[in-house]
């Protein structure tokens, strides 16, 4: 991993998370111990699932985005009890603090719960749990935001959509995010939901430009209203686009080891980081799934840092955009920017 100063920095750098799934955090051993005692019956003609160390085997063998899916929905249905779900982010929440994020905006996804008979109290309760704990015990911020499921039809996900919608409207959950499949889901198909979350002024996200084309990006921006983009590797397609997001400060929230661990890319290098840098194209760095892809944020910074070489100006630079474009209060954006400054001033 990367060494030295920088290495320094950027372990010390206070850290903001935009894109992690809260189920995408569910360690193989925690998987394993849930399905215990819930009684789960984990699928037995894959071999995969004989122990925590023959699936972390397979998790290191994903051949695309569905084949990490297949896994990553099996692996959520060991989570029932409210206990689970605090459990979960809890163990997500300590691990941030350990690599200094100080605010985390996390996705999770009712549509795969609910559906199995999990009630969606039981899933907001577990997590406001583990939240509040997070802030008493680490500091931590965080919000919620919840992702409609685009392999599930658009009416489907209108109802998911009408179910979180009074919590999105006391601010229990701060957001509308849209993942799964996205290779012919484009964004304008879960429109309405979306017109219906703007007219209420809510924060908008989607996943667009991972596997798909810089067309999903813009459709996403276009039709949905989105402020912000989860991935978006793909804006090089199309130099108008990129201009406006950096004009809007359209915050695109890039997952390196997620990319390369979908095989969407091959390594790190490939990323438009050095594009998005010049252009001034705000970005962050997170790690969407981390229990899965063998790295939280700290080894996603590294691994940038191994691949770009960057300066501590524009480490700066990145530091600050994930705190500014964040979904939080003005207060807790200046107190994050303070601690930067702090950060910062050991390596000036
Ligand atoms: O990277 C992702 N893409 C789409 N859906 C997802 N759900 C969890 N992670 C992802
Ligand atoms: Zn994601």
């Amino acid at each position: 991993m990367c060494q030295g100063k920088l290495h320094n920095l950027l372990l010390d750098l206070p850290k903001v998370e935009h894109h992690m799934h809260l189920e995408g955090s569910l360690e193989p051993d925690l998987l394993f111990e849930l399905a215990a005692r819930n009684k789960i019956d984990l699928p037995k003609d894959d071999e995969a699932f004989a122990s925590s160390e023959s699936l972390l085997a397979r998790y290191g063998r994903f051949t695309s985005l569905d084949d990490f899916l297949h896994y990553y929905f099996i692996g959520m249905t060991t989570l029932v009890t409210g206990e689970d779900f605090e459990s979960l982010a809890y163990a997500y929440f300590k691990k941030a603090h350990s690599q200094n994020v100080v605010h985390a905006e996390v996705f999770f996804d009712p549509q795969a719960h609910t559906t199995r008979g999990v009630k969606s109290e039981t899933i907001l309760e577990g997590f406001q749990k583990a939240q509040r704990r997070a802030k008493d015990e680490f500091g931590l911020t965080s919000e919620l935001i919840v992702c409609l499921l685009r392999h599930i039809s658009p009416a489907d996900c209108h109802q998911a959509y009408l179910e979180a919608l009074p919590d999105l409207k006391n601010g229990k959950i701060r957001g509308l995010g849209l993942s799964s499949t996205e290779k012919g889901n484009p964004p304008h198909l879960y429109k309405e939901s979306y017109e219906d979350a703007k007219k209420h002024g809510l924060r908008l996200t989607a996943h667009a430009g991972e596997e798909a084309d810089v067309s999903y990006m813009k459709s996403a921006v276009d039709d949905l209203g989105c402020t912000r983009i989860d991935h978006g590797i793909k804006l090089r397609d199309d130099p108008e686009l990129l201009k406006r997001f950096a004009r809007e400060k359209i915050l695109i929230s890039m997952c390196p080891m997620s990319n390369v661990e979908l095989r969407v890319i091959k390594s790190i290098p490939e990323l438009p980081v050095r594009e998005y840098l010049n252009a001034k194209v705000p970005f962050s760095i997170n790690s969407d799934d981390p229990a899965y892809f063998g790295g939280y944020i700290q080894e996603n910074y590294c691994g940038v840092q191994e691949a770009f070489n960057l300066t501590v100006e524009e480490w700066a630079e990145i530091a600050m955009n994930a705190i500014t474009l964040s979904w939080c209060s003005e207060e807790r954006k200046d107190e994050m920017l303070n601690g930067l400054s702090d950060a910062l001033a050991k390596y000036a």
